[in-house]
């Protein structure tokens, strides 16, 4: 056997690491005559372990594990020996990590239990009254939580009031520390941070709140990459010697927090200051590593820091796509295919058929944008009759994947602009686009979405606006960007539009999940149309993500 030739994950870092780690093996295997046996066993093992990293697991999980403690190993390290001696692999229970990630979780663990403490406030009970007024019990605790905790988690789906909650929050805490009080607000993108902060600015808009309590809040919302300093790297400027300059850090769309961002986050909180994650764990966790919100919203140890709000606002009982959103969760699968065909007015079910008609039927709900379009309208009026719909696909390759409906929504937005149809052509007028990697140059980051339109010297793409300003750039310069007229699922996290079509593929994969149909389908606001088969739908539900990890039995000590 050549352990050169084990299978190297997708992912760079693990890649690096498994490469590391072979090579390590091969040394051991040569060195070693008398343990081949046990040198062919770990070399699975580290296989294993790679290819659960890749599917987003921090270590691997095999109650078989636990024979190697035992086992004097240059390359394996038991955990309580981990800090001492640094190995490639660190051994815990029946978890078996890369060391980077073992420290990730250790370390993460450490921070939580420094912040997680009790703060005092001064409010007196008549003076908490008026910000509790008129919220639901579960919103009232996650209000006295925030008050009472250095360290809160608000879960909750689509409308379940958690912005509505935290501007009370925010008041609250005004009133008792002062106008001196500094707040951070941050999500894991700009999408999200941009529709946080505008979700508080309007939250507030709703109440009368004086301009010098206006003026503690802050009116940008940071990336946590921003926030933490952590530029290309992936190393933080920010840590627990040098901590953030923060009294309250609020992160929204907390379950796109993978391991190591949020060892990061809340090692830069500092000794003082309150840490408050909003988020719905039943979305897709990180792309990366870990299920972190979902983790901490489950720990016993955090149980007094966790609220779960469940009323939602937006989908009424009788809202289709709440009752639909519900069902997906609770992994209800007959009764998710019945809503689905009951010709409710704001879900629609299209069983997936010959693809031209597909894409036609898709890209009906993109008229209002053309017509905006054809009408010469602003380019402010014009990004937001774009994000009125969006085609969102479970996967990027195959017929029902991005790249294809991509290509085949361009062409008829090209026709029915009146233009060439042209696949090769990449820049044309009304091209909408997503950037797909961070240009702090241009100032614009991983998933941005913008609108090309033809001007007299070229293409200019426009950007939502930042300080109330449309970001206008030369197409060429957008060295990283794609259609985004159809969007990844994992893409849209953090964005809602009023209509969505929701479009699995033709066979089933791995990547159907429960999670994936739920953020899918919650993306919606008013109407979704899911393209699909009940069979695909059958498998998604049932495919419920368990990401192995032992981020939780780390706080509980278990
Ligand atoms: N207790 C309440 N009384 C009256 N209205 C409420 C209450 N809670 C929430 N709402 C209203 O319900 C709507 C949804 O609330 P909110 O936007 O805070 O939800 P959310 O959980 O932040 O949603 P999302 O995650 O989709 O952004 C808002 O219009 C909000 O004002």
């Amino acid at each position: 056997m050549n352990f050169l030739q084990l299978p190297i994950a997708a992912n760079e870092f693990v890649s690096a690491w498994a490469e590391g780690v072979a090579s390590l093996m091969v040394r051991l295997h040569e060195g070693q005559q008398g343990n081949t046996k046990h040198s062919l066993r770990i070399a699975g093992y580290v296989r294993d372990l790679c290819s659960a990293l890749d599917q987003g697991h921090t270590c691997l999980q095999d109650d078989h594990l636990t024979r190697l403690i035992n086992y004097q190993s240059p390359i394996i390290a038991l955990a309580e020996d981990a800090l001492t001696q640094v190995k490639p692999l660190v051994l815990e229970n029946n978890r078996l990590y890369l060391y980077r990630y073992w420290w990730d979780e250790y370390g993460l663990s450490q921070a939580i239990h420094r912040l997680n403490r009790p703060l005092t406030h001064t409010l007196l009970d008549e003076q908490l009254a008026q910000f509790t007024v008129g919220t639901h019990p579960k919103q009232r605790q996650a209000i006295e939580v925030a008050l009472a905790q250095g360290f809160t988690v608000i879960t909750g789906g689509p409308g379940t009031g958690k912005t509505f909650t935290l501007v009370r929050i925010l008041l609250a805490l005004v009133q008792s520390y002062g106008h001196g009080l500094r707040v951070a607000l941050a999500a894991p993108t700009g999408k999200a941070a941009a529709r946080m902060q505008e979700a508080l600015r309007h939250s507030l808009s709703q109440l009368s709140v004086s301009s010098d309590v206006l003026s503690v809040l802050p009116d940008q919302a940071f990336t946590l990459h921003r926030l933490l300093g952590m530029g290309y790297s992936t190393q933080a400027k920010y840590h627990q010697h040098y901590p953030l300059p923060y009294d309250i850090v609020i992160v929204d769309e907390a379950s796109m927090i993978d391991l190591h961002m949020a060892h990061q986050l809340f090692n830069a909180i500092p000794a003082n200051a309150r840490l408050i994650l909003l988020g719905d764990a039943n979305q897709l966790a990180a792309v990366e590593a870990g299920a972190v919100l979902a983790e901490l919203s489950q720990a016993h140890t955090l149980r007094q820091n966790s609220v779960q709000l469940t009323e939602s606002q937006r989908f009424g009982s009788h809202s289709g796509i709440g009752q639909l959103a519900a069902a997906i969760c609770q992994g209800l699968n007959e009764h998710s295919l019945a809503l689905l065909k009951q010709g409710l007015p704001d879900v629609v079910y299209h069983k997936t058929e010959q693809i031209d008609h597909v894409v036609t039927q898709l890209f009906q709900d993109y008229l209002a944008f053309v017509d905006a379009l054809q009408q010469k309208q602003s380019p402010q009026h014009i990004l937001t009759a774009f994000d009125q719909y969006r085609v969102l696909c479970a996967m990027r390759e195959g017929s029902y994947g991005v790249y294809s409906l991509n290509q085949r929504l361009a062409l008829l937005l090209q026709k029915a602009l009146g233009q060439t149809e042209d696949p090769q052509q990449i820049w044309f007028h009304g091209r909408p686009v997503m950037v797909t990697q961070n240009d702090y140059g241009l100032n614009v980051f991983n998933g941005d979405i913008g609108i090309t339109l033809a001007e007299e010297d070229g293409f200019y793409v426009y950007f939502p606006a930042r300080d109330a300003q449309l970001l206008r750039i030369p197409a060429a310069r957008l060295a990283h960007s794609e259609t985004a007229l159809a969007l990844t699922i994992h893409k849209s996290q953090g964005s809602e539009f009023k209509t969505v079509a929701v479009v699995l593929p033709k066979e089933d994969s791995p990547i159907l999940c429960r999670e994936l149909l739920y953020t899918g389908i919650t993306r919606a606001k008013t109407r979704v149309k899911c393209w699909a088969t009940d069979a695909l739908i059958s498998h998604a539900i049932t495919r419920k993500t368990q990401r192995a990890s032992g981020l939780k039995a780390k706080l509980d000590n278990e």
